[in-house]
């Protein structure tokens, strides 16, 4: 299978709804996915590490990235940028390894313009009113950031449809079984659709 490219998976939803937790707990686990680090401008959080949680960079040296389409996607959340590099997304794939993004919706919906072959997943809380819990139990934001955030997750909710599935994290254990379902049956339907043209090309031959 090396000489394929491998597949690109882009785990999405409100922020809050547990992105972060579940894509930590799957790359816990053994596993042949490469996770995309990403850029942002937002100052680092008590315990993360430079290039290990995210790249910081300065609004300047992240505008320069932009201009210089360094970055396969970004968006301005919450007034901060956020984007996920170009070259190291592309060469991984073309080197044959899947690759995973964790980001918000705006930037997953312009991977869907270069990337329609990636595969979608919308991560839903089980409901607004634990979305709001489990953004106010992470402690990290003021009053007024929970509240910017619950208006975006509204209207992130609405883009629920241009996802190929959608999993609730009811509880991080089953949400991230069924993202590891998702990935092997992925696998599954190229390997048929790769072996169905394989069969026809043979068929045309002879
Ligand atoms: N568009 C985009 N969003 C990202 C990227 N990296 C992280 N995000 C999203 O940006 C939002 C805010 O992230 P962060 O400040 O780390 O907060 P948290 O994920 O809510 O803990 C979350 O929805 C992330 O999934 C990226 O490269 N591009
Ligand atoms: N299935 C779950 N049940 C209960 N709490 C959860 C669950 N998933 C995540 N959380 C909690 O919700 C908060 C937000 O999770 P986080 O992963 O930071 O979200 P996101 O990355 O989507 O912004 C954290 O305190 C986390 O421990």
């Amino acid at each position: 299978m090396n000489d394929e490219k491998g597949i690109l998976f882009i785990l999405s939803g409100p922020s809050g709804v547990g992105k972060g937790t579940v894509r930590k707990k799957i790359f816990e686990q053994a596993t042949d996915l490469k996770y995309s680090i990403s850029m942002t401008t937002r100052s680092k959080r008590p315990g993360e590490i430079d290039g290990v949680d995210y790249f910081y960079k300065t609004r300047e040296e992240f505008e320069k990235l932009i201009e210089q389409n360094k970055l396969l996607e970004y968006a301005q959340y919450v007034n901060n940028y956020y984007g996920t590099p170009r070259d190291y997304v592309e060469d991984t794939l073309e080197a044959g390894h899947d690759v995973f993004l964790e980001i918000e919706v705006q930037g997953a919906m312009q991977v869907k313009e270069s990337f329609p072959e990636g595969v979608f997943i919308f991560l839903f809380p089980p409901s607004l009113e634990e979305l709001k819990n489990r953004i106010t139990s992470r402690g990290t934001e003021s009053n007024e950031l929970v509240l910017n955030r619950l208006k975006e997750a509204r209207k992130e909710i609405e883009m629920m449809d241009s996802y190929d599935y959608v999993v609730v994290n009811d509880h991080v254990d089953l949400a991230v079984a069924k993202i590891q379902s998702i990935i092997q049956s992925e696998h599954c339907k190229r390997e048929r659709i790769e072996k169905q043209y394989k069969k026809i090309l043979e068929d045309e031959l002879t």
